[in-house]
């Protein structure tokens, strides 16, 4: 194929060579996403007519050339190829600035656009969860999401990465019922024998476990798991369990809900770093069940698995795969069983709602203003709450297709109507390929397991050092805790300024 001469950008050929093509082979076609690295587009490829998802590098702040979390990224989705993770196509340029803002030659020649091509995804989690109750997934559907995403965790863990933001914005989802992990702008690689201190500051903070809040400096895939935890809750409960304020009040929900830890429950507890600054006033018993009584007895038994307060403790994707709440009925439905739904995304969501305000607002001002319009005659045809619900953005009309809702597996666990039967014949380790890759379809780096990954550990300098409450205020998430008929009425994004490169996160 035609390779672009250095300095001119490559309109023609397909990408064998990364960064070779220029994004003016994109068309943009809408904002869908706004992260810490910059915006992500739904673009078009002129050529071929494929839809993807665009996510500029944010490069504002770089003095030090490309950004680490980038280089991060592409070097570990380079790496990953497995039907549960998301799919990184290629890199695209656009030209740079040739001088500063003074007029000077701009020596950095990154500072033009650098964007990665991903596979388009229709939703994120968090977009798709965003609708009125009665629209709440179906059992079989959250078993189908679960299993997926613990599938697509166990392939980066026997991989030797370390997601380190699980959250429901980074689950993706197609319109076929694929989920697919996202994000991996906080990932790092990993091994057991790894001796350096990795920094404590990752994971959105309502989905933070407690060992991190704690001070941990040495962790492992146990801390994806927890983050795990919290989803598989949200998606039972309707809204996140767990949404804490500040560091100290995310400990605070975590102990009442999971009890307090102290040397019982979690030998070593109390040579965390910051256990004594964060400790509990009192003893918190464990309440999971207590909390929860609705959710089935398969479920509490996974999810209080995936909440133990000892990482040690906490169940791994590979066992929670294995646990009786994905073999019993009714089974997690086949992908392509479930609706299709109109493209939701978090950042879409937002807007929308954000939009909504201010009408609302816009509406009672004007009211207030013109206050004889409230003297009008009534309407003349009858305006009940059918016609208000029309208005209703997100209501059942955003279902695509109207499709029923999805379909119990026909059969048992041997009948072949429902998703990925492959539970061997006997219980325990087996029935997951330890790679992860349940079709054996991509290269397989790791076999020996946890210990023999593909990816080297990659040691750093770890100048992160402040306490709980230090350096990254954590500004409250600009959450409706008032309930709302169980939507999620999420805000700001409530990450404890993890990606903030400035700290050489390791
Ligand atoms: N491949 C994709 N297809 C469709 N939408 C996507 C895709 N990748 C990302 N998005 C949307 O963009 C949002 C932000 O993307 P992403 O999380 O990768 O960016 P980020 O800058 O790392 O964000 P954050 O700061 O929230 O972690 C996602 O929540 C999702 O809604």
């Amino acid at each position: 194929m035609a390779v672009a001469a250095f300095g001119e950008l490559n309109m023609e050929e397909a990408p064998p060579i990364w960064g070779s093509r220029s994004v003016d082979c994109f068309e943009k076609l809408e904002q869908i996403g706004e992260g810490t690295y910059g915006q992500v587009y739904m673009a078009k490829d002129k050529k071929t007519g494929e839809i993807v998802a665009l996510k500029k590098i944010r490069m504002d702040n770089e003095r030090e050339g490309f950004p680490i979390t980038a280089i991060r990224e592409i070097k570990i989705l380079k790496k990953l190829h497995h039907q549960n993770v998301i799919h990184l196509k290629e890199i695209v340029t656009s030209p740079g600035r040739d001088t500063d803002d003074q007029g000077n030659p701009d020596n950095n020649q990154y500072k033009g656009g650098i964007y990665m091509v991903f596979d388009y995804m229709d939703h994120d989690l968090t977009g798709l969860c965003d609708r009125p109750t009665h629209m709440r997934f179906q059992v079989p559907q959250i078993k189908c999401y679960m299993k997926q995403l613990l599938t697509g965790l166990h392939y980066c863990h026997v991989n030797q990465v370390l997601h380190r933001d699980i959250k429901g914005s980074n689950l993706l989802i197609d319109n076929k019922g694929n989920l697919k992990l996202a994000d991996f702008g906080l990932a790092r690689s990993f091994s057991h024998d790894h001796n350096g201190n990795l920094t404590n500051r990752v994971i959105t903070l309502w989905y933070r476990p407690p060992e991190l809040l704690l001070g941990a400096t040495k962790y492992g895939p146990a801390i994806d798991m927890w983050s795990v935890g919290c989803i598989f809750a949200e998606l039972l409960n309707g809204k996140p369990i767990l949404p804490g304020k500040t560091e100290s009040d995310q400990l605070t929900k975590i102990y009442e809900l999971c009890g307090s830890p102290d040397e019982n429950n979690w030998p070593g507890v109390s040579k965390m770093p910051w256990y004594n600054q964060m400790k509990s006033s009192r003893t918190l018993k464990r309440r999971v069940r207590e909390i929860y009584p609705h959710f089935d007895r398969h479920a509490l038994d996974l999810l209080d698995k995936m909440l133990a307060l000892d990482p040690s403790k906490r169940i791994s994707a590979k066992d929670a795969l294995d646990a009786e709440y994905f073999w019993t009925e009714p089974f997690p439905c086949d992908p392509k069983s479930l609706p299709t739904y109109e493209s939701s995304h978090e950042f879409q969501t937002k807007k929308k709602r954000q939009e909504m305000r201010q009408n609302e607002e816009a509406a009672k001002k004007q009211k207030l203003q013109h206050p004889q319009h409230s003297r009008l005659p009534p309407q003349q045809h009858g305006v009940g709450q059918s016609h208000a619900a029309s208005h209703w953005p997100a209501g059942p009309n955003h279902l695509m297709n109207n499709a029923p809702p999805p379909q119990l597996p026909a059969g048992g666990p041997s009948g072949h109507h429902y998703y990925q039967n492959q539970r061997g014949g006997a219980p325990g380790p087996n029935r997951y390929h330890p790679s992860g890759n349940q079709t054996g379809g991509y290269n397989n780096q790791s076999r020996g397991g946890y210990s023999s990954g593909s990816f080297p550990s990659q040691g750093r300098g770890a100048p992160y050092g402040a306490g709980p409450s230090g350096g990254y205020g954590v500004g409250p998430p600009n959450y409706s805790q008032g309930g709302g008929g169980g939507q999620y009425g999420r805000g700001q994004n409530p990450t404890g300024g993890a990606r903030n490169q400035q700290y050489g996160w390791q």
